[in-house]
């Protein structure tokens, strides 16, 4: 049987038979500027490859290459409950994940879409969104107010950089989002505090990204997955890359974490190939860049996402009216309204079967109030298979790069996003691009490295990273955690099954003694959890909010295992939390408090 590529190659015979020498003149331009070879591609993937060495360097580059503090990969013998949201470009997931082991694991969840306007809302909107979509599920899930804060995995969709599992300071915002006063925040606080607002018993205790999410999920089910993807709103991946390969990681680990191990990388590699020296970008993909939020970053996203190619779409069209080419004395008034056409409309357009294109001419009267003459809906399914084979050629040199990168010869990728899973077509343009990469010589069936179908799966995964962060507190590793709770060390009907986590809350008017109260409290943690240890320097930051000053001192009665070290330690809290001793395994905080939350910094290291 014809592969779909073969087929599509067919059909276009058929489809440019009859139209005029006008329009196949243009399709012959178009397919000149849209088309990438092989060649191209391969020279692409060299070029991606050195660039994923560079973001994980000390000086960094474009791609950011955001360590996620994920350092195994899971069993797929994890269990438990989670809660967990999935904030991605277009739409907010909420849910329910049961792990039930053996590689198994069931969900329920509701999809809210994100209101047009939010891109550029407020923060405020942003959050009371989501935590009002928090709310309704919860009341309809839990008719019963749950006795205790749920725990929740926060999976969030913008290169955030992390020092813990359960912070993210927003690094920019991507997709078309340009929203006030978020950008080089910890966006944790902000969502706990509208959580807070409406009384929302949620407790946000791990943050992680789609990709990694996607990642994790996949290889609970499948052991052979090595990569998270995600072709939606935009475009990215992550993968689990050797910590002694991380140069920018260096000095900022805990001693016990092994140079051997692995750790998840969210690469953000949307913003492969900002200065554009490689990419084959024609001048509708300038003018999009230009006209977007954000000039000059995402370039790599901005040629092969959802969020874009319809307006590619748009472009060509309202240039060729321009021109007097296309829809000839119509009104286009809605043609010029930009990213009037989301990736459904080329979509639509290559799924279109009927033998006069009728859900074109549908598609373009309903959205664009405009008519259309055959030879144009002919035009318009052409330019769409070409934008769309496009980037799914594109979007697998990420795939190509990783794999190389880390040497992988034969593994699973797990893909999650609506280009990846609706688009007609993208999965066999992109394995057949792969194929051109490596040159492989077998059937579709045979090919070694293999993108696979991960339908939401970046929920799942957000639930597995706080089973597996649970599992390494248990085991007595470093854990990367902040606002660490003590929630269950004295009460043996506390059920809570979130992370584990340690220690606590303390509010911007942080007394000297509470946060000596603070240091006693891990200390305890540990002695509590059987073993020997206490809080060692890790360089990391912690950040303390309000919650948990009861907690706190119910800790401060019960042991000083550790005070002698603490009253050598923390001799001027709270105005320069600061200590000279950075030996293994003593406790040591610092930093000084910084805007209006203070800051200790802190790991627990139990050995
Ligand atoms: N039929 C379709 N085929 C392909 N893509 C589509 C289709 N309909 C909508 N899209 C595109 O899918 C994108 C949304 O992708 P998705 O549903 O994966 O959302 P998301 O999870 O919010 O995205 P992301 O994970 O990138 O933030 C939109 O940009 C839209 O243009």
């Amino acid at each position: 049987m014809a592969s779909f590529v073969e087929q599509t190659a067919l059909n276009r015979e058929k489809l440019l038979k009859d139209v005029s020498p006008e329009v196949l003149q243009l399709v012959e331009k178009y397919e000149g500027l849209f088309s990438v070879s092989s060649e191209k591609l391969k020279d692409i993937t060299t070029h991606f490859v050195s660039e994923l060495h560079k973001g994980l360097s000390k000086t960094g580059g474009s791609i950011p290459m955001i360590p996620g503090w994920v350092m195994e990969y899971p069993t797929g013998q994890e269990t438990g409950d989670y809660l967990a949201i999935d904030l991605g470009g277009t739409n907010l997931r909420v849910v329910l994940v049961h792990l039930l082991g053996n590689s198994k694991f069931e969900t329920v969840q509701d999809k809210f879409a994100l209101p047009d306007t939010i891109r550029t809302a407020k923060a405020d909107d942003l959050w009371g969104f989501i935590a009002d979509s928090l709310k309704d599920f919860v009341q309809k899930h839990y008719p019963e107010k749950p006795a205790k804060p749920l725990p929740l995995g926060f999976t969030f969709s913008y290169p955030a950089s992390q020092d813990a599992i359960n912070e993210g300071v927003l690094q920019r915002w991507t997709k078309g989002y340009d929203i006030a006063g978020v950008e080089g925040h910890d966006v944790v606080p902000m969502l706990q505090k509208a959580l807070a607002e409406r009384e929302v018993p949620i407790e946000v205790v791990s943050l992680i990204n789609d990709t990694t999410g996607t990642l994790v999920a996949s290889a609970y089910s499948d052991t052979e997955t090595q990569m998270g993807l995600i072709f939606g709103t935009g475009c990215n991946g992550a993968y689990y890359e050797y910590v002694k390969n991380i140069p920018k990681l260096e000095g900022r680990l805990p001693a016990d974490i092994d140079q051997e191990g692995l750790m998840a990388i969210n690469c953000e590699y949307g913003a492969f190939d900002n200065e554009h020296v490689i990419l084959p970008r024609t001048k509708y993909d300038v003018q999009v860049d230009a006209e977007s939020p954000r000039p000059g970053q995402q370039s790599f996203e901005k040629m092969i996402s959802g969020y874009y190619l319809g307006e590619l779409i748009r472009l060509v069209l309202l240039e060729l009216h321009d021109a007097g080419s296309f829809f000839k004395g119509q009104d286009v008034t809605k043609l010029r309204q930009p990213f009037i056409f989301d990736t459904s409309a080329p979509a639509i357009s290559e799924k279109d079967t009927t033998a006069d294109f009728a859900e074109i001419k549908a598609l373009v009267k309903d959205s664009l109030d405009i008519e259309t003459t055959l030879d144009e809906r002919k035009f318009i399914r052409r330019l769409s298979e070409l934008i769309g084979t496009r980037a799914a050629r594109l979007s697998v040199c990420g795939i190509a790069a990783l794999a190389k990168k880390r040497g992988l010869e034969k593994c699973h990728c797990a893909a999650d996003g609506s280009v990846y899973n609706r688009y007609p077509g993208f999965k066999e343009r992109a394995a057949q691009a792969l194929r051109d990469i490596f040159d492989w010589d077998c059937e579709p069936k045979d090919y070694p490295i293999v993108i696979v179908p991960a339908e939401d799966g970046s929920g799942a995964g957000a639930a597995i990273i706080a089973a597996l962060t649970e599992k390494r507190l248990a085991a007595a590793a470093s854990a990367q955690l902040s606002d660490l709770l003590l929630q269950r060390q004295d009460s043996s009907s506390d059920t809570r099954t979130g992370l584990d986590v340690l220690t606590a809350d303390l509010n911007h008017h942080i007394e000297a003694s509470l946060a000596l109260n603070f240091i006693v409290c891990v200390g305890r943690a540990a002695v509590q959890a059987n073993t020997r240890g206490a809080c060692s320097h890790s360089g990391r930051r912690y950040r303390v909010s309000t919650s948990a000053r009861s907690t706190l001192n119910r800790f401060f009665l019960l042991d000083t295992l550790i005070d002698s070290e603490i009253e050598n330690t923390v001799s001027d809290v709270p105005t320069r939390m600061h200590t000279t001793d950075n030996e293994h395994d003593r406790p040591t905080i610092f930093r000084p408090p910084h805007d209006s939350l203070h800051f200790l910094s802190l790991a627990v290291s139990l050995d």
